[in-house]
């Protein structure tokens, strides 16, 4: 059987860049993780795709998921609902791939309690000013959702002090190189190499 894959769990506030930094992390020549992609009641925006950036479904179906148990973690955020798919993620990690998860926290901590072997990096922007630039900038979301994501996102950064890692997106290829340097050390990690070390010497863990 593969050695189970190592789950990566990315949050921080809407607009500080994790979809950016995850798209260039996932260029990169050396990195080879697999990317969850989450189901959400919100509407696509213009250029987004259904089974690509996210599952668009109902609330109805959304919440026929949940009553399933088909969710490894749901959140509730500014009025929608977004959540990860748990057979995707479970399938992916049992054939030794590393999984990606770009969620908010709430998603976040409650995938901290169901699979505490993850890690999870929070990202950081310079400050709230470049944060509300970069919603503005990206031209995505009218002003009254802006202002409510902005207000989401001081709450989101106290949380912070509950992840393994802070990486500041000043530059993208600086987040990036910083993921990638927590990554490589992650993969040390005595508990991960254990069981290698066991099955050398013939034994189970
Ligand atoms: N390091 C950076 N410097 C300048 N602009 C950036 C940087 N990182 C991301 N951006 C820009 O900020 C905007 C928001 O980025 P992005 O959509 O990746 O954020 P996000 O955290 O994924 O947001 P959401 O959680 O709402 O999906 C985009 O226009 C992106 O080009
Ligand atoms: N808990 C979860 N949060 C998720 C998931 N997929 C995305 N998100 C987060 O929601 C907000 C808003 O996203 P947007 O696409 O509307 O800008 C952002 O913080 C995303 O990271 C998920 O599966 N679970």
């Amino acid at each position: 059987m593969a050695k189970r894959g190592m789950l990566i769990v990315l949050s921080g506030p809407s607009g500080v860049g994790k979809g950016t930094v995850r798209k260039a992390l996932f260029n990169e020549p050396d990195v080879d993780f697999k990317y969850s992609i989450s189901m959400t009641t919100r509407s696509p925006r213009e250029g987004e795709v259904n089974g690509k950036d996210y599952f668009f479904v109902s609330k109805e179906e959304f919440e026929d998921h949940i009553k399933n148990g088909e969710m490894l973690e749901y959140a509730k955020y500014v009025d929608n609902y977004y959540g990860t798919p748990l057979n995707y993620v479970n399938k992916t990690l049992d054939e030794g791939h590393d999984v990606f998860l770009e969620i908010e926290v709430n998603g976040a901590m409650q995938v901290r309690a169901n699979c505490p072997e993850a890690v999870f990096v929070f990202l950081t922007p310079p400050d709230l000013v470049v944060l509300k630039n970069r919603l503005i900038g990206r031209g995505t979301d009218d002003m009254d959702v802006i202002d409510k994501r902005i207000k989401t996102a001081v709450s989101e950064i106290k949380m912070m002090r509950n992840y393994d890692y802070a990486v500041l997106n000043d530059k993208v290829e600086n987040a990036v190189d910083r993921i990638k340097t927590i990554v490589n050390s992650e993969r040390l990690k005595v508990n991960r190499v254990m069981p290698d070390y066991l099955s050398m010497l013939g034994e189970e863990d």
